[in-house]
């Protein structure tokens, strides 16, 4: 089943929707394509699919995200055509940067890894979650007005988030353990390194590991906020003192008011209390070129 969201890539994959039907002939892939109408058709049609079951997404990190949730604990295998924006899990399995021929072979018919996945209040997620201040800016983004797109739009959302902050308290427990309480801009626990469309949040994050990485904000001012940013694209935040990062399988995270949340960039109702953990070797992912 080949799975095409045509609004993913700011609504490049619909305008490549005869491309891919092309691509789909000249490969010969006896499929059934489902172009998706709404938000939530992804995730319905990775569920119908029987039993052994390729489920091939294309699209951005929230198609795969729809799809992951079909697939969990139903023997079928997750295929990816990264033609997003961001496309943060196929970066982590090295499934960036070819061609829409060559993507599609390898979903359709390239040789499977089994790769981790998070359960967060038993959602799944393949790459990310993000909890705070960059899931609020994510929010503020998608209510901005129409004639800003892209970076103008974010750099809206983020300033407008910066008059606002008011930061929870959060308290985050590692395998039961409380490692952190106190005022808290934001935490993140990765599967994959990046988000956001390539910030290296957790570098040290890889999906097949056994294991999570959460990175936390602590106490951030403004100032702070803005001076913290040029180092997290590059991935020079983690000697900050206010960033600490604890790896684990299991984590809780409690603030004192409900509080936005995003996973793989889809955004969550928010919530007081994140019970997050690993799901090891969640999924099977088509990754690597057949053999033959
Ligand atoms: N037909 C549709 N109309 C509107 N939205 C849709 C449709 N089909 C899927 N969606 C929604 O589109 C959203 C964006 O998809 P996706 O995240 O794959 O693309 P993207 O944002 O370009 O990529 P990335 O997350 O990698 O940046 C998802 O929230 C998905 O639920």
């Amino acid at each position: 089943m080949i799975v095409v969201n045509p609004e993913a890539g700011r609504g490049q994959v619909g305008r490549r929707i005869d491309a891919i039907r092309a691509a789909i002939q000249r490969l010969k892939l006896e499929a059934e394509l489902v172009v998706t109408r709404a938000p939530g058709e992804a995730e319905q049609a990775a569920r119908a699919a029987p039993a052994g079951a390729r489920v091939v997404a294309v699209g951005g990190d929230g198609t795969v995200h729809e799809v992951l949730q079909g697939l969990l604990h139903a023997n079928k295998t997750l295929g990816v055509v990264p033609i997003g924006s961001g496309n943060d899990f196929a970066r982590a399995l090295g499934l960036k940067g070819r061609s829409l021929e060559e993507a599609l072979w390898i979903a359709a018919r390239g040789l499977e890894r089994e790769v981790d996945l998070g359960l967060v209040n038993h959602a799944v997620f393949g790459g990310s979650l993000g909890l705070g201040f960059d899931a609020s800016v994510a929010r503020r983004a998608l209510r901005a007005p129409r004639f800003l797109r892209g970076m103008p739009r974010y750099l809206y959302a983020l300033f407008l988030e910066l008059q606002a902050l008011d930061l929870p308290r959060m308290a985050l427990e590692v395998e039961g353990q409380r490692l952190y309480e106190g005022p808290a801009l934001l935490a993140a626990v990765m599967n994959a390194p990046t988000y956001g469309g390539g910030i290296p949040i957790a570098p040290m994050a890889a999906p097949n590991d056994g294991r999570l990485e959460a990175v936390l904000a602590g106490r951030f001012s403004r100032p702070g906020v803005l001076g913290i940013l040029p180092r997290l694209l590059k991935g020079r935040h983690l000697n900050h003192p206010e960033v600490r990062h604890f790896s684990g399988t299991d984590f809780t995270v409690r603030f004192d008011r409900p509080v936005p949340a995003h996973a793989d960039g889809e955004l969550l109702e928010p919530q007081r209390t994140y019970a997050v953990r690993l799901e090891p070797r969640g999924v099977r992912v088509a990754c690597a070129p057949p053999l033959d």
